[in-house]
């Protein structure tokens, strides 16, 4: 990993929920396999009054699930300091700057810096342009990267003034907004199927596919999250961002190469080709649900942190058109929810049939030859399975069909990198492929907003949809209109 392996993280929400939870697991596995070297350090920062010691023992029990070696465990975290800091106050950047230059000749850090902004969206903007304007920022020859979390604004107004603040200190190629999604093990492997195999790529197109299917199922519900969400909603917690990112994986065409500047022009081009619905658009097109309770839950509004009234949406499902060559006529349907049937993220998509089968007038009792599907797996399980028409084995001519099926050993799982590690390696690269470039963030938005915008002036028919269930059957109703239905139906 060349120089990437020297770095001084700055971490701002230190003690939070994320970096306790992933972040600083995921830097301990990357510590583990050698990609961080003894040259890089962490600065803790929150307005906690907290000693390197103190930090030190969060960091202990943060990564306990990562090993049993004690002795790795203290080694790693022995490269971590605390600093109270409140990012509002000015004279604080003067003590980080003091403390950033003595880590970097300590563990001789090349004077490479990453700033991690893990704390309320609303901070963002505040910390990289103190950065920048307090002098915090690498003046000894290294890398100045800054990583933001999601969400990246409410809308585009917002997530453009956000972007124009990060860019008062930081040029695009120096910003790395955060997808957890694009560091899941079948995301990152989309280009691959698609580009790297002549089978899959010659027919990936409206004359062959009849349309595309994701689903980022959850069975939980909003959890202690109600703050947040309430004010999101499914479609800007995971259609916006997570859902048009692997859209974009999908439906882009071919780079030149796989370099994350190739790649991204590719994937804006793509998202920047969906058809904007008009308000009568969004209505044909769009669903949204609210989950109702059963006799052992609460419904949605009776959440705890949820307004009684509340006309947020905890279901999201859309029809996607391309104007473009290659999708012209296909749809791709999207759905996001929360209390749903399973924990299921998964793409499907559908072939179509032959124009005539053949088959249907044999001998004996032939079957009806079935569309081709291609299943890619994202979560619980990691896999793909292709659906084939076959002959069956009994005597004279019945057609079947079978799985063509690829799943992620238990053995191969346990070694494959956390989502935020494979972040991290990237950034530490300056890989910037599998984060969100402004220009598609913009174009998401551009998508998104009219939907928002609709749903926020009129009164929905609250709630819609049975926990346990895949949504409302509107969801459903929208692809029967085009003759389809979706592929994945739950397993309750
Ligand atoms: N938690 C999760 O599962 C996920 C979180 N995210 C995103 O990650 C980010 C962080 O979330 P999360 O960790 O849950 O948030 P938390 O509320 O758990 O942590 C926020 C952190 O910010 C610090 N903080 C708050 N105000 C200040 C201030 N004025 N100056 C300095 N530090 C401050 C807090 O410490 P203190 O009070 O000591 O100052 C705390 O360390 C958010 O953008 C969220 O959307 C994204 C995906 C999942
Ligand atoms: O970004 C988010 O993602 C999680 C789902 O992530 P997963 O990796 O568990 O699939 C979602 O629960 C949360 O609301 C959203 O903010």
């Amino acid at each position: 990993m060349a120089d990437g392996t020297r770095a001084l993280f700055m971490l701002f929400g230190g003690t939070g929920d994320l970096a306790l939870r992933k972040l600083y697991p995921a830097l301990f596995n990357l510590y583990k396999k050698g990609s961080l070297s003894k040259h890089f350090a962490l600065l803790g920062l929150s307005r906690k009054e907290l000693s390197d010691e103190e930090f030190r023992a969060k960091i202990m029990t943060s990564i306990a699930d990562e090993t049993a070696d004690q002795q790795v465990a203290t080694e790693f975290v022995s490269h971590f300091y605390w600093k109270s800091h409140d990012v509002n106050n000015m004279d604080h950047y003067q003590d980080l700057k003091k403390i950033g230059n003595q880590l970097d000749d300590q563990y001789q850090t090349g004077g490479n810096r990453v700033f991690y902004v893990s704390m309320a969206p609303r901070f963002f903007g505040i910390v990289a342009q103190n950065l920048q304007s307090q002098h915090v920022l690498s003046e000894n020859g290294g890398f100045n990267r800054l990583v933001i979390e999601k969400p990246f604004g409410r809308d585009y107004q917002s997530a453009k003034e956000l972007n124009d603040q990060l860019n008062s200190g930081f040029q695009e190629n120096q910003i790395f907004r955060i997808d957890h999604y694009l560091g899941k093990e079948t995301v990152e492997a989309i280009p691959v199927l698609r580009f790297g195999n002549p089978l899959l790529e010659a027919v990936w197109n409206q004359n062959y596919i009849k349309d595309v299917q994701i689903t980022l199922a959850e069975s939980l519900g909003v959890e202690d999250r109600a703050g947040y969400y309430d004010t999101a909603g499914a479609l800007r917690d995971m259609i916006q961002n997570h859902t048009l990112q692997i859209v974009s994986y999908l439906a882009m065409d071919q780079p030149n190469s796989f370099v994350d500047t190739a790649i991204r022009a590719e994937k804006v081009k793509a998202l920047e080709s969906m058809e904007i619905y008009t308000d009568q658009g969004v209505k044909d097109n769009f669903v949204r649900g609210q989950y109702a309770g059963d006799e052992d839950h609460p419904d949605y509004r009776h959440e705890s942190g949820v307004p009684v009234d509340s006309n947020n949406d905890t279901f999201a499902a859309g029809k996607i058109v391309f104007n473009n060559p290659r999708w012209g006529k296909t749809p791709f349907y999207i759905r996001s929810g929360k209390k749903l049937a399973d924990k299921q993220g998964r793409v499907d998509i559908e072939f179509k049939k032959p124009l005539v089968d053949i088959f249907a007038k044999g001998t004996g009792t032939p079957g009806e030859l079935q569309k081709n599907v291609l299943t890619l797996e994202i979560d619980p399980r990691v896999g793909l399975s292709l659906t084939i028409n076959t002959k069956d084995s009994k005597q004279g001519l019945h057609t079947e069909t079978v799985p063509l099926d690829y799943l992620q050993s238990d053995n191969r799982a346990a070694q494959v990198p956390l989502p935020y590690e494979r972040l991290f390696h990237d950034i530490l690269n300056g890989d910037g492929t599998y984060f969100a470039s402004w220009p598609e963030v913009a174009a998401a938005w551009h998508f998104v907003d009219p939907v928002q915008q609709v749903w926020d002036t009129q009164q929905p028919d609250f709630p819609n949809y049975q926990q346990g269930s895949m949504g409302p059957t509107a969801a459903d109703e929208l692809l029967a209109r085009d003759g389809n239905a979706w592929f994945y139906r739950g397993t309750k």
